[in-house]
């Protein structure tokens, strides 16, 4: 019967916590039971409240123009807590300068001609080079490239240095060289295969809010105002039990061994942990491939400063090409995108180190990577003593979308049809952003919520 079925979901992060609410709202009866390796929920969603000050140390919110998320914190009745961006530009440290963003870039990438023809980011030759996109043929033929060799051919090595990079391998924590086009951006392979020139078709790509560019008060992206862990503690209060420090070391139909040994059953099991872990928990060989591919290690630092101390810096961040030489990667103003961040006449900066072609300062102590962090933001904006900084580290943790991801995604999928009663979500499947997990997520629990029916309609 419906109220006697038990439900196990690993990893209690926004994959795992989300697909717990789902199945709760689908089948209210069924019993759910999250098992979560760490000592607490949220994954990398982590917020600290310290001296007035609101600190993420993951994620800080998610892009308003991917509805699943906001979806579901409605129906969790948190749209009381919802809160734009400020508008704030984005810049671009190139050539030792902070550069603005060419209004109209989706993901870094032009979209529009004129402030793409007046930006200071690129050259007259770069430019020039750009415009040949207008001339060039197909360069994808339905089959995977990277990031770098799809955009290179289409608009040159200028462009892609000083605007696609620094913002994509940022968001990404890939290099270019490896990220899948069609994992990553497919809107543009499919805007290349039908206009065949990005220039061209780039009015297709801005949505049409963006199109009719009236002066926008907001920006991009919602958070919440009690910071993002306020979303993964209503979520945990949906499944039955969650318990922590319970690693779970493998997987098989209706049932789970723990790291301890101990072996609990269920009648469909749910994965939504850390991504190295697909493999050794499901031991198949198209799960292994996925832990196989690459992954990297990054650490963001907060520094909470005084605002006397700060420098003066009107947007909402920057990130910084990889030419400069510098180890931060980038740079946010939390508290110009989040009013909420910093108690007044306070600012809160966060900075990243680490890509995913050298992470090696991530296992450096804190007092170290604090001081080369401070020491690379104080070449770009002044800066004076910090009040506190506060330091996370995502150590081989952040998956990495590589050339022909989604075709590794989707053999494992096939595969993992084949054992009954187990499905699987999480960052590493279908995009990174929040969004993604919870559409994931949602999906997921429709799969196993189909099962389970269909499970209670033999056993009657
Ligand atoms: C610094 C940073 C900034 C980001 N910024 C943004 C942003 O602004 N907007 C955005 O949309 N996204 C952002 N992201 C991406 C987003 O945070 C992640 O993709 C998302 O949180 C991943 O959620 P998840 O539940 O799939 O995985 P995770 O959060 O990694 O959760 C997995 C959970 O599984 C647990 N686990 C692992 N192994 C086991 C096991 N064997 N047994 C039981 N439990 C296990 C882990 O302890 C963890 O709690 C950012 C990420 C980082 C790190
Ligand atoms: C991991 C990470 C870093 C650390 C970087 C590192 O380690 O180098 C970072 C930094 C930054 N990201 C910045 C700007 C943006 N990030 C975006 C979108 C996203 N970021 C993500 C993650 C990250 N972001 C993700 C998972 C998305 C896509 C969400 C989705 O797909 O659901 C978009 C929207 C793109 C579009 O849609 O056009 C913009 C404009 C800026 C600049 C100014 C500012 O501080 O805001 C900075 C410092």
């Amino acid at each position: 019967m419906t109220e006697h079925q038990k439900v196990i979901i690993i990893g209690a992060g926004i994959s795992g916590l989300a697909t717990a609410c789902y199945m709760k709202q689908k089948l209210p009866k069924v019993q759910i039971t999250v098992l979560e390796a760490s000592d607490r929920i949220g994954g990398k969603i982590k917020t600290i409240h310290r001296d007035g000050f609101i600190i993420e140390c993951g994620p800080e919110g998610f892009l308003t123009r991917k509805p699943a998320l906001t979806q579901l914190i409605k129906a969790i009745g948190l749209n009381n807590q919802l809160v734009h961006s400020g508008a704030g530009a984005n810049y671009i440290y190139v050539n030792k300068q902070l550069r603005k963003m060419p209004k109209g870039s989706v993901m870094g990438v032009p979209t529009k001609l004129l402030p793409m023809a007046t930006t200071s980011l690129i050259s007259p030759f770069g430019k020039i080079r750009a415009l040949m996109d207008l001339l060039i043929p197909h360069v994808y033929h339905g089959q995977d490239l990277s990031l770098r060799t799809f955009f290179e051919k289409r608009l040159g090595t200028e462009v892609v240095s000083n605007m696609i990079e620094p913002l994509l391998s940022g968001i990404y924590s890939g290099s270019l060289s490896d990220m899948s086009l069609e994992a990553t951006l497919p809107q543009f392979a499919a805007i290349e295969k039908k206009h065949r020139s990005l220039i061209l078709g780039m009015k297709s790509l801005r949505s049409p809010k963006m199109a009719d560019t009236p002066k926008k008060s907001t920006g991009q992206f919602l958070s919440l105002s009690c910071g993002l862990q306020g979303l993964v503690e209503r979520l945990a209060s949906y499944p039955d039990d969650i318990k922590l420090n319970t690693p779970v070391a493998s997987i098989q139909s209706g049932q789970v061994t723990l790291g301890n040994g101990e072996v609990l059953n269920a009648d469909a099991i749910i994965l939504a942990a850390s991504p190295k872990q697909y493999g050794p928990l499901l031991d198949f060989p198209e799960a292994w491939s996925l832990t196989h591919d690459k992954r990297t290690s990054t650490a963001t630092v907060a520094f909470a400063f005084k605002k006397e101390d700060v420098g003066a810096f009107d947007g909402n961040g920057y990130v910084v090409a990889r030419e400069e030489g510098l180890h931060i990667t980038a740079c946010s103003f939390m508290n110009h995108k989040w009013a909420f961040a910093a108690p007044e006449n306070h600012v809160l900066i966060r900075t990243y180190v680490g890509t995913a072609d050298d992470s090696s300062i991530v296992e450096k102590s804190d007092a170290e990577i604090e001081q080369i962090a401070l020491a690379d933001l104080r070449t770009i904006i002044k800066l004076g003593t910090p009040l506190f900084s506060v330091i996370t580290r995502q150590v081989d943790n952040m998956p990495q979308y590589t050339v022909n991801h989604n075709q590794r995604i989707q053999a494992f999928e096939d595969a993992l049809t084949k054992i009954d009663g187990v499905f699987a979500c999480g960052a590493l499947l279908h995009g990174v952003g929040l969004p993604d997990c919870a559409a994931t997520a949602l999906h997921t629990a429709e799969q196993a919520a189909t099962y389970l029916q269909a499970k209670t309609a033999i056993d009657f």
